[in-house]
């Protein structure tokens, strides 16, 4: 058994054994409270330069497979869990997750209080953290983790996004064409839409609103991906061009964090993030409360209790995070977009929110038939007491 050590910038220290890929790995401490889809998470493209932490204590337990990969690595910058399964168990099984980060280079350590290091980043906040099964001494790793760059202003979508288009056909017979901006996208997403009927084209995060819309799509969807949505200016303009054009525009987590950017709305850094299936969240049109999907370290900010104007009208907000009152979702009142902060493609669930990408295909439906500028009911009121 070969030792390993995890260092945070706050020099709080863990010792444990090496998990994955031996070596020495930096990025941002984040947990993921998920009981299920450590597949998933691993694969996810937001979690570029994350190193997770995973609050179940059993990791492993399913192994991996060929199908539930949501791109086409592993992308996390490292991986912390308490107990790795010791065989892994499932029809669906094709190898064990310790095999695949070996493969992958995914660093890791396990045997570690999770528990502890969960409560300390609740606590502190997000913040830099190393883990190496090279160095056994702190400061020689706490000195790695300060040199480290920080999640704020980070570009990171160029790094994840595909290099060429491609094209997601739609099941059965295609009745809408989208073009999708690649900031770190699931796959997921265009499963969820081909099954609507909806052929997306999947653009690199540098498409430009003319290239979005060059073939005429029906409308034009906003990925998930990774980093700081305010050092995404290229995505910001493309997304304003979209607007401009009112063509049907949807954006999912790092996508509703520009479209609130082309706004003109800001972003800011949440002190830990959210991270986990179980997070409820006010839709605010139906006051329905659904349980989703989340994964982020940042937040639209915007007034709960009152539309905003902005140079494409009005816009409010459609969602609000149950836990904490954060924004979770726009909705445009006088163009057609809105946005979800959560994940309606969750995959390993929950599927509380799926019916959202029926939404953008009315939306697609409506613009056909010239009422692109949907006239929506009246938001309701909530009150969650005193922020959690
Ligand atoms: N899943 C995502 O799209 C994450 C968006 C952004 N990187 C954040 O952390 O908030």
């Amino acid at each position: 058994m070969r030792e390993a050590l995890l260092v945070l910038e706050d020099g709080r220290t863990f010792r444990g054994e090496a998990y994955g890929a031996v070596g020495t790995t930096v990025g941002e401490a984040v947990f993921a409270t998920g009981m299920t889809g450590y597949q998933e998470t691993l694969t996810d493209p937001s979690y570029h330069r994350q190193v997770v932490v995973m609050t179940a204590p059993h990791i492993g337990n399913t192994g991996v497979n060929g199908e539930d990969d949501e791109s086409r690595r592993m992308w996390v910058a490292g991986f912390v869990v308490r107990d790795p399964a010791r065989r892994p168990a499932n029809w669906r099984a094709t190898g064990s997750l310790d095999d695949e980060l070996v493969a992958q280079g995914i660093v890791g350590i396990s045997g570690v209080d999770t528990r502890a290091l969960t409560r300390h980043l609740r606590d502190r906040g997000a913040m830099r953290v190393g883990i190496s099964s090279e160095i056994t001494d702190p400061d020689e790793l706490l000195a790695r983790v300060t040199a480290a760059d920080s999640m704020v202003g980070a570009d990171l979508a160029p790094q994840v996004s595909t290099g060429e288009p491609y094209v997601v056909p739609a099941v059965g017979e295609k009745r809408y064409t989208i073009a999708a901006l690649d900031l770190g996208i699931k796959t997921a997403t265009p499963r969820h839409l081909a099954a609507l009927g909806v052929e997306t084209h999947v653009l690199p995060s540098s498409a430009t609103a003319d290239e979005l819309l060059a073939h005429g799509p029906d409308g034009v969807f906003l990925s998930n991906g990774p980093g700081d949505p305010a050092a995404a200016d290229y995505a910001v303009e493309a997304v304003r061009g979209v607007l401009d054009a009112r063509r049907p525009l949807f954006g999912i987590c790092f996508g509703n964090q520009i479209l609130g950017r082309a706004l003109g709305l800001g972003t800011y850094k949440l002190r830990f993030g959210h991270r986990g299936l179980n997070q409820p969240v006010l839709d605010r049109v139906s006051g329905t409360v659904r349980v989703t999907s989340h994964n982020h370290g940042f937040a639209v900010d915007a007034p709960l209790d009152r539309p905003t104007d902005t140079p494409y009208g009005q816009v409010e907000v459609s969602h609000v995070g149950l836990n904490d009152d954060v924004v979770e979702g726009l909705r445009c009142l006088d163009v057609p977009a809105f946005s979800v902060q959560f994940h309606p493609e969750s995959a390993a669930g929950p599927h509380d929110a799926a019916p959202l990408f029926q939404r953008f295909v009315d939306l697609m439906e409506s613009a056909r038939g010239g009422d692109a500028a949907v006239t929506p009911p009246p938001v309701v009121e909530h009150s969650t007491g005193e922020k959690a």
